[in-house]
């Protein structure tokens, strides 16, 4: 392996009580909220096909223009209270908030720029009431913070000239005070979401990557920080020069999830998801596949089952209230987890065999695997091959008539769960109690020879 200064500085995942906690918090809640909420993917009778919150880099968009929409940030229906209820109810058990987006537009009143929430005629901070309101109702919260920030004269994508160079050093500094500033006004945050580091003035200055999270981690122990906000002295994002992973999680599945368990090498990860296909921000026209609740539990039940977090984005309105989809979205998830939150909370990579019926999830340091059924057989035969070593002492359905009879020994280690043939029209959900095998104390009968 390379010699690195600024590569990983673990190997393995965080097992610290924080950590703990993140881990066995597998669904959460993004907000996308800023300016772009404003023009929402529209400008002058014009439809952006980008992402709502990038408008300000369409060539339709004068850039003055878009800069100047603070002056009429004014969220007169803004009720963080109901948001955190909402998103209790969906059984988000954290939330991820733009402090600042690419575009640089506080939604704190910070004391490093006057491109801020105090400067609209909303006046007031956005962040304090969200995170107390968050906070009451047992949702963490984290900052998401953009490194880009198109607004600040001494942000640079590149440094050509010595004059870049002096511009960026002051740039870092302006990045570490609002860093500072965020954790002193919000100390309840249990980390930083950070994006926007994809630029070589980042990528170039990993030493800087490095040495800001350590600060951060001395200002807040116990912080969680993702793998984005990271680059080692070579330039490597996310995994080191030596392929180790940088920071407390792999922080690079957005939009996108791993397939199978070798994808995230037993490293911790998060999964972030738009609900339309590639919107963050608020945008009026929806266009494209925009996934189904149903698609969206199938991708937290696949996060967890592969040991990792999903999150589900949500772009409010510029009047603080939340589109119709989004609200149904989350009324369906959260009748969902009132029902089946036991096979999520806590949940891990069981170490099963994969079916075709769905996804196996073991409850964290038990013995309790749960089968997420997504895909019913028309057999109604759901096929368990446990590991082995393994054997079954009991199987129970979360919902009334869903398994009929007893499970059928058909080989060694190998079960069919009979289904009742009553339709569903969600994932349901069967607890496998399993033990380690010790000769015979399978409660089911022996294969009929
Ligand atoms: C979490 C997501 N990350 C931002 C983003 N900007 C990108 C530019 C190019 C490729 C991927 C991007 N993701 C999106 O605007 C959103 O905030």
């Amino acid at each position: 392996t390379l010699p690195l200064e600024h590569g990983a500085h673990r190997i393995g995942n965080r097992t610290d009580a924080d950590m703990t906690r993140w881990r066995s918090q597998r669904l959460g809640q993004f907000i996308h909220w800023g300016l772009y909420a404003i023009p929402g993917g529209e400008w002058k009778g014009k439809t952006y096909n980008g992402a709502a919150e990038w408008i300000r880099s369409w060539k339709e968009m004068p850039q003055q223009e878009y800069d100047n929409l603070y002056k009429q940030f004014n969220p007169v229906n803004y009720r963080p209270e109901e948001w955190a209820q909402q998103a209790s109810d969906m059984g988000a058990k954290y939330m991820i908030i733009t402090t600042k987006h690419h575009d640089g537009f506080c939604l704190w009143p910070s004391k490093y720029s006057k491109y801020t929430v105090a400067a609209s005629p909303w006046k007031k901070d956005i962040i304090g009431p969200m995170v107390d309101a968050y906070n009451k109702k047992g949702i963490d919260v984290y900052l998401y913070f953009s490194i880009i920030d198109w607004n600040q004269p001494d942000w640079r994508a590149a440094l050509k000239t010595p004059a870049d160079a002096a511009a960026y050093q002051r740039f870092k500094v302006f990045v570490k005070n609002q860093l500072t500033e965020l954790l002193q006004r919000y100390p309840t945050v249990k980390g930083f979401w950070f994006d926007g580091t994809w630029d070589d003035s980042w990528k170039n200055d990993g030493a800087f990557s490095d040495e800001l999270e350590q600060y951060l981690q001395r200002l807040h122990p116990g912080l969680i920080i993702g793998s984005r906000l990271r680059a080692d002295e070579k330039g490597a994002r996310h995994f080191d020069s030596n392929s180790r992973l940088m920071g407390d999680y792999e922080q690079g599945w957005e939009r996108k999830l791993p397939e199978k368990s070798a994808d995230v090498h037993g490293n911790d990860w998060e999964g972030v998801m738009t609900i339309p296909e590639n919107q963050w921000g608020y945008n009026a026209k929806w266009t494209g596949h925009i996934k189904s609740s149903n698609e969206l539990i199938e991708m937290l039940v696949k996060s967890a089952s592969l040991g990792g977090n999903f999150v589900i984005n949500f772009g409010p309105k510029s009047d603080g209230t939340f589109r119709t989809e989004e609200v149904q979205r989350m009324q369906e998830i959260g009748h969902w987890m009132k029902i089946n939150s036991s096979a999520i909370d806590g949940g891990t990579d069981a170490g099963f065999a994969k079916q075709d019926w769905g996804y196996y999830i073991r409850k964290s340091g038990t013995d309790s695997v749960y089968m997420v059924v997504c895909n019913v057989p028309v057999s109604g035969n759901l096929r368990v091959k446990l590991p082995a070593q393994t054997t079954l002492a009991n199987v129970t359905s979360l919902e009334k008539n869903i398994i009929s009879g007893t499970p059928e020994l058909i080989g060694k280690n190998e079960y069919f769960i009979h289904l009742d043939h009553k339709s569903q029209d969600a994932p349901f959900v069967i607890l496998l109690q399993t033990s380690k095998e010790n000769r015979d104390n399978s409660s089911f009968e022996k294969a009929k020879t």
